[in-house]
């Protein structure tokens, strides 16, 4: 049985104080049992404090990124090993904004996976196509790629640790999700793709997550879908009420 997740990216959101209150909310709101598991993904300086604030809840953590190298001269980086070091044992890879922004290709994104999965890290690989991708029809290939590039070279036993995240670039922060027809019919191919490369065990255990402007009055709809199993939430889950609305819609 695959397992359902909703994972909740803080990205560059809360300082310390601000996150020792959503946890706080989070801890005494959440329901004593969810369907969904439930993860967190606070800010580099905040992991440590959100280990400790979490230990003995249902509420997992997640680091937002990780460096490829063991560790040495990389300044402002952060290895696997420290990350695990203080207890946190997963990391979202491939996020758009990193690829956008920061210029992460999928041969780099790669040798993160590679690195995190050595670590026995969860990775939460997040892809998905921009805007001018599916207006051109090319969403499939793009996405098909993506995972090729940046996950395929994985062995079968890795799929144990692994999550997939399709967050739309074009539903990231603006407001406008994809339909919930179109989450399913990306997340069947993605399981389809899947499927050819590495069997039907694996295809059929990976929980495949959206991401892409979910929300308290749309997740129901969205999860509802039988190949989605979660989602990955930005701007929600900086709220402990909208967040935990989504954490329950599943
Ligand atoms: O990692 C989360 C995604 O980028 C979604 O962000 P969003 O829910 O603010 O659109």
């Amino acid at each position: 049985m695959r397992k359902k997740i909703v994972a909740g990216n803080w990205k560059m959101h809360k300082n310390a104080e601000q996150t020792e209150e959503l946890l706080s909310e989070l801890i005494a709101k959440i329901p004593a049992q969810t369907t969904a598991q439930v993860i967190v993904a606070p800010t580099f300086v905040n992991l440590q404090a959100a280990v400790a604030k979490l230990k003995n809840t249902t509420i997992g953590v997640s680091a937002q990124n990780v460096h490829q190298a063991e560790g040495g001269a990389f300044t402002g980086e952060i290895s696997a090993d420290m990350l695990t070091s203080i207890g946190v044992n997963t990391v979202i890879l491939g996020h758009s904004e990193r690829r956008a922004i920061f210029h992460e290709s999928d041969a780099l994104i790669a040798s993160k996976v590679d690195t995190a999965l050595k670590h026995d890290m969860t990775v939460i690989f997040c892809f998905g196509e921009e805007l001018k991708d599916r207006q051109s029809g090319n969403h499939f290939n793009i996405v098909e790629n993506q995972l090729r590039d940046g996950l395929f070279h994985i062995s079968k036993e890795s799929w144990a640790n692994v999550v997939l995240a399709y967050e739309p670039v074009w539903a990231i922060g603006t407001g406008e999700t994809a339909s919930p027809e179109q989450a399913q019919e990306m997340h069947e191919f993605i399981r389809e793709v899947v499927r050819k490369a590495f069997g039907a065990d694996i295809a059929d255990e990976v929980s495949i997550l959206y991401g892409g402007s979910v929300k308290p009055d749309n997740a129901k709809e969205i999860f509802g879908k039988p190949d989605v199993d979660g989602g990955l939430i930005g701007g929600a889950a900086l709220k402990a009420d909208d967040f935990l609305a989504i954490v329950t819609a599943i």
